[in-house]
């Protein structure tokens, strides 16, 4: 099986060659501190060994609860927030079919989300359009106390008894702590199927654990290959020389980059089913690396759509950014480009051509124009798209997104800046036990 591949090539000359060798030298050790739990936030290094160390009776499990579902289920919602849902629906999306609704064959429930908002009109179409269908919930929360599932699963939870009447735990299972938070007591008391979400991995890094296999396997997505994938660069990862270790490489490049003044990291797709990868992309980096006045800002376009918007910015704007191109090398489908006898388009100069081949020209012209242009290019090759290579991609980013925290000298592990908006939503709505909160902040209000 072939690998993802890392193409520096439109990086090297924005770079200073020791600024690199600087980060190049510590990468090893780095590496060491994830493997072996000397660095900082080393409580929440269970990610490490997910691939090689998932047990065979866990994806069983998983694997059977997933058929209940889609044996009795026509929708299934996940509800969750954060690194509670944006990974199964990266990895959803981008195997799925993209006309998924219009396609008869489909066997396996409809996957729809909730509490990834607070949003009165989503939750009621949400309540809409499941009235009187058969569906399932997936409540997936690691502290089990967050706000918006909680919303939502209150909401759904309820419509669902209403429908199923005492059934209704029967199409419920929630993923959370194996002890403690509302959601394992709620679970526990109503008997319903439950997953445990590691302690020591964090929401951003537990697509691989029952977080992100459950839905993926509900969705009818083969989580084995997805394991296998992440396993394969689990291995590779290993690897100590920072010639072949590409986690090391591409942390030690973009740390690089942000010393050169890039402070914007743009991971762009030629993809549509991408489009999600670079929400629990942005996630990844944003939560493990923006802190202490520091860090890149991880932002996403989809090319070429965003050419005709975004790219006036990308090409002639600011030059603080810089691109990480994911580029599949071979489609899973082909269609060419039909000849036509009068050419009124102009188009027949491509007639025959597959239209990968265009997309693949798009994908060098833009690569060039951007970099004439100042903008650094990082170029990730995925063979193709499916579950194994997705799976090696996720575990590059998360073992490239541990090392490139180190190197930027912050703890890639805690997200301490969630907490603040928290505080004052927690203030403004009177929740008890903030009583003094509640008061300073409507003071602060009425100034
Ligand atoms: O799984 P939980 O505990 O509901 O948290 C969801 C998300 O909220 C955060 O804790 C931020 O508030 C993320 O780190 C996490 O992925």
């Amino acid at each position: 099986m072939k690998k993802i591949k890392l193409d520096l090539k439109n990086v090297s000359p924005f770079v200073d060659e020791a600024t690199v060798e600087k980060y190049a030298e510590k990468a090893s050790d780095f590496r060491n501190d994830l493997l072996n739990g000397t660095g900082e936030g080393s409580d929440f290094l269970g990610w490490v060994e997910l691939p090689s160390n998932t047990p065979e009776e866990l994806v069983a499990e998983i694997e059977d609860v997933a058929t209940h579902f889609r044996n009795t289920v026509d929708v299934l919602v996940v509800v969750g927030i954060g690194g509670s849902y944006l990974g199964a629906k990266a990895v959803i999306d981008a195997l799925s079919h993209s006309f998924d609704m219009m396609t008869q064959e489909n066997e396996n429930p409809i996957i729809l989300y909730a509490g990834q908002n607070i949003n009165e009109d989503y939750l009621s179409e949400l309540k809409e359009v499941l009235r009187g269908v058969t569906f399932g919930i997936c409540v997936i929360s690691k502290s089990g106390t967050t706000t918006e599932p909680a919303i939502a699963f209150r909401v759904l939870k309820a419509l669902l008894e209403e429908q199923e009447g005492e059934d209704a735990s029967n199409y419920i299972v929630a993923i959370t702590d194996k002890e403690k938070g509302a959601l394992r007591t709620l679970a526990d008391q109503k008997g319903y199927k439950t997953f445990v979400i590691p302690d020591n991995v964090g929401g951003r890094y537990s697509v691989l654990t029952p977080v992100g296999l459950l839905p993926i396997a509900c969705a009818g997505f083969d989580i084995k290959a997805l394991i296998a994938g992440a396993k394969e660069m689990q291995k590779h990862l290993l690897l100590t020389s920072f010639e072949s270790n590409i986690a090391m490489q591409y942390a030690a490049f973009r740390n690089a980059l942000y010393d050169e003044g890039k402070k914007l990291e743009i991971l762009v797709n030629y993809h549509p089913k991408l489009a999600n990868i670079s929400e629990w992309w942005k996630q990844l980096y944003g939560e493990s690396e923006g802190k202490d006045g520091k860090g890149i800002f991880p932002a996403s376009v989809n090319f070429t759509t965003d050419l005709h918007s975004m790219g006036q910015y990308i090409q002639d704007g600011e030059r603080t950014l810089f691109e990480t191109v994911l580029s599949v090398a071979l489609p899973n489908q082909e269609i060419a480009i039909p000849e036509t006898e009068e050419d009124l388009d102009n188009l027949n100069y491509l007639a025959g051509k597959r239209l990968d081949d265009v997309n693949k020209s798009a994908e060098v012209a833009t690569t060039l124009a951007h970099v004439d242009g100042g903008v650094p290019n990082f170029r990730i090759i995925i063979p193709r798209l499916d579950a194994y290579y997705l799976g090696q991609l996720i575990y590059f980013f998360e073992f490239a997104c541990g090392l490139s925290g180190y190197m930027l000298g912050v703890n890639p592990f805690d997200q301490p800046g969630v907490e603040a908006y928290k505080k004052n939503m927690f203030a403004l709505l009177g929740k008890p036990g903030f009583e003094d909160e509640t008061e300073e902040i409507n003071k602060r209000i009425e100034e």
